[in-house]
């Protein structure tokens, strides 16, 4: 696979900027010192609230957006200095799938995956022979001469999935593809992508408004947020140890932890006069007994605790789990300590009474 000879990345984001010029005068600033490396055949996600940057970041590894500043490097070849003959050539790498499909109405299953074949001016035998192996792919046999107002959202996805692998390409991007899908069929497109790349060894780059994307299929996330990366990394270890707040706030949906509501009612930042109790998250990693340790906190140093809620989630072939907390907020500081010392990773979340 053609890579960035420099760094090995598949795509280089290096301090890219993107302003627009905003009606009546001035810039709107979109992206701003973005710094990313997607390494060969990872499924990276890129989350970020609505109007966060995530479609101009990644609408320009296929050069629909130039960057105003820095540099975007897809399989060697700097996308921002391509003339129409390179942008022809690196579009032929990158392909894409929508989050609303964007098929042909006025073309059947097959003739949609033709299209770029076409466009690229394959001979019509191989074209016959590439749409069939890509309809196979996917798994639409029986759909091949439907027209899309046919198929369910799902299987329009399915040919999107096609129409983008018709070049070879070596990197796909996702925009949203699973935004307008119901649980069950965003888990059977998702299943797909992995399965792409996982057998041909694809780079996917996709972006999300969803953790629940990123956890079922992400092996690297980056959080952004006013058009800059906040936190990125592993998603394991993004997943278990959240740095940045934005970060924490995506992750609340997801952890399959919710705080009770009248905890949650209760709850006050900063310690209130008199007894009070502490709130802690704990988060525990692969195999970790917590509640053993929990008890032990009980019998060894009389610090009483409750237990709030819990649950554990996987990464992979990884667990994690939450645990919501309370203590004595005076035993607290004692409370944290030996959780610490027993790698537990805890996190204050408030007070209640
Ligand atoms: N062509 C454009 N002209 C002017 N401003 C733009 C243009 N494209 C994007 N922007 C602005 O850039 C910022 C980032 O937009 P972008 O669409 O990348 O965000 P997003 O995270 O993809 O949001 P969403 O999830 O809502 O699509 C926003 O402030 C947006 O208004």
């Amino acid at each position: 696979m053609q890579t960035d000879t420099t760094t090995g990345a598949a795509i280089t984001f290096d301090a890219v900027g993107k302003t627009f010029p905003k009606k009546g005068g001035g810039n709107v600033m979109a992206l701003e010192g973005i710094s990313l490396s997607v390494e060969p055949g990872t499924i990276t996600g890129i989350i970020g609230r609505s109007g966060a940057g995530k479609s101009t970041l990644l609408r320009m590894v296929n050069g629909l957006e130039k960057p105003t500043s820095g540099q975007v490097v897809v399989a060697g070849r700097d996308v921002g200095a391509a003339g129409a003959a390179g942008l022809r050539d690196i579009r032929r790498e990158v392909g894409m799938i929508f989050q609303h499909f964007n098929l042909l109405s006025s073309r059947t299953v097959a003739e949609n995956v033709a299209l770029p074949l076409e466009i690229a001016g394959t001979p019509t035998p191989e074209i016959r022979a590439r749409v069939d192996d890509l309809i196979a792919r996917v798994g639409l046999e029986a759909f091949r001469n439907r027209y899309p107002s046919e198929l369910s959202g799902g299987q329009k996805q399915r040919v999107g999935v096609a129409r983008a692998l018709a070049t070879r390409p070596k990197v796909l991007l996702s925009d949203e593809a699973t935004s307008a899908l119901d649980p069950e069929t965003t888990q059977t497109v998702l299943k797909l992508l992995a399965d792409i790349n996982r057998d041909l060894g694809l780079t996917i780059l996709l972006i999300t408004h969803e953790m629940a994307v990123v956890r079922d299929i992400a092996s690297h996330v980056a959080v952004i947020e006013g058009g800059r990366i906040v936190e990125e990394g592993a998603t394991y270890d993004v997943f278990t140890a959240p740095r940045h707040p934005t970060t924490k706030s995506f992750l609340s949906s997801v952890t399959g932890v919710t705080m009770p509501n009248f905890i949650a009612r209760q709850l006050v930042e900063t310690r209130p006069e008199g007894p009070a109790q502490e709130v802690l998250r704990i988060t525990f990693v692969g195999e970790k007994a917590t509640e053993p340790l929990l008890a032990r906190m009980g019998t060894e140093m009389g610090i009483h605790v409750n237990i709030l809620a819990g649950a554990v989630e996987e990464i992979g072939p990884r667990p994690f789990g939450n645990l919501l907390i309370s203590v004595d907020a005076d035993r607290a500081d004692a409370a944290r300590a030996f959780l610490g010392q027993h790698e537990q990773r805890t996190e204050v979340l408030g007070y209640v009474r």
